[in-house]
């Protein structure tokens, strides 16, 4: 397939750049007047138009005049298996009521885990598979997904089989991350340590034997999972070869970054309460910022201080953390906008964020998350634009016309 009229081709970071840190993060390299030619499921040459060579320009083409081309969204935090919606909640948000109170009045994580539980495989798989189908039509093209709202044995390993089905039978790269320890369920409240060791002893090795996660995760917050329970359920993932990517930060400084900076986070999530502490924790480390900023639309919490993560030379990811609780919403493109309106970042350090950050949060960056020849060609062609500005800037409204994955055509 050839890609002609380029009005520009965006991302184009070299073949080896895995990760882009601090500073760098402004700079998105974008090629105008492009050609992109794609040979099978790879990314084969670009250039200007001016200078294509002349044995391209005679293979059957797409003409993209005034239009865009993109790296395909890597969204590396979601949680898109769960069995229903909670607008239930809804309501009790508008009318002022926290995340914390909503936990504690029956709603939350244990309220999606009683749904989840009744729920068949299939029902699972059919409800994820239309999620996903979504998010993929708005641009995304590689994701993570955990488990944690099966809280037991059995629902844990039903929502990772279900992961593995969407892994099977969608054309684009899925992570499945377990996330046991997400809440402690109703009868194990006054005893941690029984769930914990439900977690460790029963769960961790049967989801090792299946090969069933390929990262371990933990909500280490205030009322939920403490430091040293956080700890002790990374250090038993380790040994299992699961890497820690956790939830910390979100309601409070809850020490969850530094306890995943020492035990190799490959990405430390949420962080919408950070001080100067946490930040230089994270300096000397190769852990990933991940940034979850329509959570904090949803929730009215604050937005994460991305503008200092940067400033610290930190790698800082963007994802939607979609989720029937904090996040209902699956879109990246509004994860952008969001990341620019209310974070203050610039287009360029989002787009990067969003996309090569987001791969290198799942450690799919040799292959996902920018243009370079060799690279997958997961990407997305946009409605006529002026810029690449004009994408996060016109929020909320759809500006991507054709989703392209393995080069190919992708139309549900
Ligand atoms: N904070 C923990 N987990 C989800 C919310 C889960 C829920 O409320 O169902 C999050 O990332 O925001
Ligand atoms: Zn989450």
């Amino acid at each position: 397939m050839l890609i002609v009229n380029i009005k520009g081709l965006v991302g184009l970071h070299p073949k080896d750049k895995l990760v882009i840190r601090g500073n760098e993060m402004a700079s998105l390299p974008v090629l105008e007047n492009a050609w992109l030619l794609i040979e099978n499921d790879l990314i084969k040459d670009f250039g200007r138009m001016d200078e294509m060579p002349p044995a391209v320009s005679s293979l059957p083409t797409i003409d993209v005049q005034e239009k865009y081309v993109f790296p395909s969204w890597c969204d590396s935090h979601t949680h898109i298996v769960f069995a229903a919606s909670r607008e239930e909640e809804f309501a009790m948000k508008i009318e002022g009521k926290s995340y914390e109170e909503i936990a504690a009045a029956g709603g939350g994580i244990l309220n999606s885990a009683r749904k989840l539980q009744q729920a068949t495989e299939d029902e699972l798989f059919k409800r994820a598979s239309n999620r996903l189908q979504q998010m993929i039509m708005m641009g995304t093209g590689a994701i993570e997904i955990k488990s944690g709202y099966g809280l037991t044995v059995e629902s844990e390993l039903k929502m990772l089989r279900v992961i593995r089905r969407l892994k099977q039978q969608f054309p684009i790269p899925v992570k499945a991350t377990f996330l046991a320890a997400h809440a402690y369920p109703a009868e194990y409240k006054e005893n941690h340590q029984g769930y914990i060791d439900l977690i460790i002893n029963e769960m961790l090795p049967q989801i090792a034997a299946g090969k069933l996660a390929d990262y371990i995760d933990v909500f280490c917050e205030k009322g939920f999972f403490s430091v040293e329970e956080t700890d002790l359920i990374l250090q038993a993932g380790a040994k299992y070869g699961l890497k820690p990517k956790i939830h910390a930060n979100q309601l409070s400084v809850s020490g969850g970054v530094e306890v995943g900076v020492k035990n190799d986070a490959v990405s430390v999530d949420h962080l919408e309460e950070t001080d100067e502490n946490v930040i230089n924790s994270l300096k000397n480390s190769d852990t990933i910022v991940t940034l979850l900023p329509s959570c904090s639309f949803y929730l009215g919490i604050p937005f994460a201080n991305a503008k200092g993560l940067i400033a610290a030379d930190l790698p800082v990811a963007l994802a939607t953390d979609y989720n029937p609780g904090s996040t209902p919403s699956g879109n990246m493109n509004f994860v952008v906008s969001l990341a620019c309106i209310k974070m203050k970042i610039l287009p360029e350090q989002a787009i990067n964020a969003a996309t090569i950050n987001g791969a290198a949060a799942m450690e799919i960056s040799e292959d996902f998350g920018s243009i370079a020849i060799g690279k997958k060609a997961n990407l997305f062609i946009t409605k006529p634009m002026s810029s690449v500005a004009y994408l996060p800037y016109s929020f909320g409204q759809p500006q991507i016309e054709t989703v392209i994955l393995n080069g190919k055509i992708y139309n549900g």
